[in-house]
């Protein structure tokens, strides 16, 4: 099998004759993976940014740099800090989703202290956002990966169950009770996160979530159909446009940086996310708030506004 272009491999060029087999499969899968995200959407694969980390960024500036001649860090992000990514951009998706939901407990007088949160996936997204929840308070009764869901309804310590990134799918070797991915859905807890794949809440389960708020930090892990039942439930559902964009707004801060060749500092990173963060929540409720409309679609109102505004400011429209 050849590898779809060369690449660099922990700071070592490598060589595709000088690979075994397993490992060229290995490393096409991760390849094709990245460049399924960078040419398009890909229906087959429901998260196709899912199982990547910071190396596979480096691949793919070192793949890119390497037929410009010379490195280029802001063709991609998400890169190790070391080699022009930023610092935070790790935790930033997990951190975006804990401040919003910080943020939505503050707006229904849901006391964190009082607050129990289900979170499916424990990568990039859900680790951090359950991790910052527990320090801050909340009680983080379920987590899960793709072999199943720890539940511990007296609060599970997070710290101590190590993410995707610190041990491959390990969540249930550490748990004394394991329950199913989709039991973990329909606790009856305050939060649902979910912070895994995509397409996980749907018409065949939306009516047995039993959370008050489900703050998406997967991308599309709502059907419409199940969106619309969890409307009419009440069910208040945070979009992911909103919620995990702490990812993409650290990508362009990696990016600023990049093309600044500056680095910024950790707290530099986390003080302007959390600006940012703070700044579209504001945006948002005053669409919720004045049309009286889901978290969804005040989200896209205010997306679609802007553009609808720059399009407008430049004359394309009479
Ligand atoms: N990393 C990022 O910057 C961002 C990621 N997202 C989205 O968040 C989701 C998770 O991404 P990451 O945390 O980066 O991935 P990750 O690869 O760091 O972690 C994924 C986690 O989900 C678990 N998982 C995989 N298949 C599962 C299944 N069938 N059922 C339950 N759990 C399963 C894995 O075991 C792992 O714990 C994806 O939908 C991704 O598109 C959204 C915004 C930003
Ligand atoms: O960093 C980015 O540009 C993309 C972040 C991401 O993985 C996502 O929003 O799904």
């Amino acid at each position: 099998m050849d590898l779809p272009f060369g690449g660099a491999k922990g700071g070592i060029a490598v060589n595709p004759k000088t690979l075994s087999r397993d490992e060229k499969e290995r490393l096409t899968r991760r390849f094709t993976q990245e460049l399924r995200k960078v040419i398009g959407p890909n229906l087959d694969i429901p998260a196709p940014d899912m199982g990547t980390d910071p190396q596979t960024m480096a691949w793919l500036m070192d793949a890119y740099s390497m037929q410009e001649g010379e490195t280029i860090p802001g063709v991609v992000t998400g890169k190790p800090p070391i080699i022009g990514g930023s610092k935070g951009r790790e935790d930033a998706p997990g951190r975006s989703v804990a401040i919003i939901t910080q943020l939505v407990c503050e707006y229904y007088d849901q006391q964190l202290s009082e607050t129990t949160v289900a979170v499916q996936g424990y990568g990039s997204v859900g680790a951090n956002a359950a991790r910052l929840l527990d320090e801050q308070g909340a009680t983080v009764v379920a987590i899960s990966d793709v072999n199943g869901a720890m539940y511990d309804p007296a609060g599970i310590d997070t710290a101590t169950v190590p993410s995707h990134d610190e041990e491959p799918e390990a969540v249930t070797e550490y748990a004394d009770t394991v329950i199913s991915n989709d039991e973990l859905l329909t606790l009856d807890v305050d939060v649902l996160i979910p912070a895994a794949l995509g397409n996980v809440i749907t018409e065949a389960n939306a009516d047995d979530i039993a959370a008050d708020y489900v703050v998406e930090g997967a991308n599309g892990p709502t059907t419409s159909t199940a969106d619309s039942i969890l409307a009419d439930r009440d069910v208040m559902v945070i979009p992911d446009i909103l919620a995990n964009a702490g990812g993409v707004t650290v990508s362009y801060f990696e990016w600023l940086q990049d093309i600044n060749r500056r680095s910024w500092s950790l707290e530099r990173v986390n003080d302007e996310l959390d600006e940012e963060m703070r700044a579209a929540w504001d945006a948002v409720r005053t669409e919720f708030e004045n049309r009286d409309i889901t978290w969804r679609d005040a989200a896209y109102i205010v997306a679609l506004s802007r553009i609808a505004e720059a399009h407008e400011a430049r004359g394309l429209w009479p």
